[in-house]
């Protein structure tokens, strides 16, 4: 021990619907970063028996059960409403807030962490990371991507774009680029390269 605390390089991964956050956050975790996943945490809370269907079933009456939030139903309410969005967000949000806290407390030893959270510059987190990563393709493969997934319309996909940071913003504002126009190896190895250039800034920040 030589008495110097140090705290994790905090990483903030973001990208608009479909750019490929999930699939890039798997590369981070593959090569050995610790991942907080935003979504994944939001499923758990509005899934079975999840600590946010009591406040989701008081503000939005009849959409949960015993399988948890009707992810579906709910969706087509407050992607329709924008004041619906923000009633459900003033829920969800403080208590993924709190989840993040407490992964950044448990892996306070780690030189690298990643933050995947798909709204970074829509909400506050990026005043929480030290370097935001930004996954971005083309135009066209991010709407073949999503216009795939099923139960997904034209309409829809607009629509969620429309509430999103546009693609050439995020771009800007971050501190690097992956790119997921190409074929997953060459992602998957500019990931690699980035986690190494990482971690040395890591060791040079303690
Ligand atoms: C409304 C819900 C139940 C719909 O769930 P569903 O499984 O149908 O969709 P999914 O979560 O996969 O979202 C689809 C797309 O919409 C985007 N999206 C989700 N919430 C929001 C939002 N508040 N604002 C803008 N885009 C959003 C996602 O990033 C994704 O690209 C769910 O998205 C939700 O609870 N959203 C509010 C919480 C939130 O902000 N989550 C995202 C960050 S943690
Ligand atoms: N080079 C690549 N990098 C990343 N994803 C790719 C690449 N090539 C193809 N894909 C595919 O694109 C899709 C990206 O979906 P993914 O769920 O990772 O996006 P997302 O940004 O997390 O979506 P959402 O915002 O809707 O949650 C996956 O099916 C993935 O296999």
């Amino acid at each position: 021990m030589n008495g110097i605390v140090t705290k994790p390089l905090i990483i903030g991964l973001t990208g608009s619907i479909g750019m490929g956050k999930s699939t890039v956050a798997d590369m981070f975790d593959r090569a050995g970063v610790p991942v907080f996943d935003a979504d994944a945490e939001v499923r758990a809370m509005q899934g079975p028996d999840g600590e946010l269907l009591p406040a989701i079933e008081a503000a939005f009456p009849g959409s949960t059960g015993p399988e948890g939030v009707n992810r579906e139903a709910l969706g087509a309410q407050v992607f329709a409403d924008k004041a619906l969005l923000a009633k459900l967000e003033a829920i969800v949000h403080p208590a993924v807030g709190a989840k993040r806290a407490a992964f950044l407390e448990a892996n306070e030893d780690a030189p690298l962490i990643l933050f995947d959270i798909p709204l970074l510059f829509e909400g506050s987190g990026h005043s929480q990371v030290d370097c935001i990563v930004v996954v971005s393709a083309p135009a066209a493969v991010q709407r073949e991507r999503v216009l795939a997934r099923s139960g997904m319309t034209a309409e829809k996909f607009e629509h969620i774009l429309s509430l999103q940071l546009p693609d050439a913003e995020k771009r800007a504002r971050a501190d690097h680029v992956i790119d997921t126009g190409t074929s997953l190896e060459e992602t998957e190895s500019a990931v690699q390269a980035l986690v190494e250039t990482l971690r040395q800034a890591a060791i040079n920040k303690a």
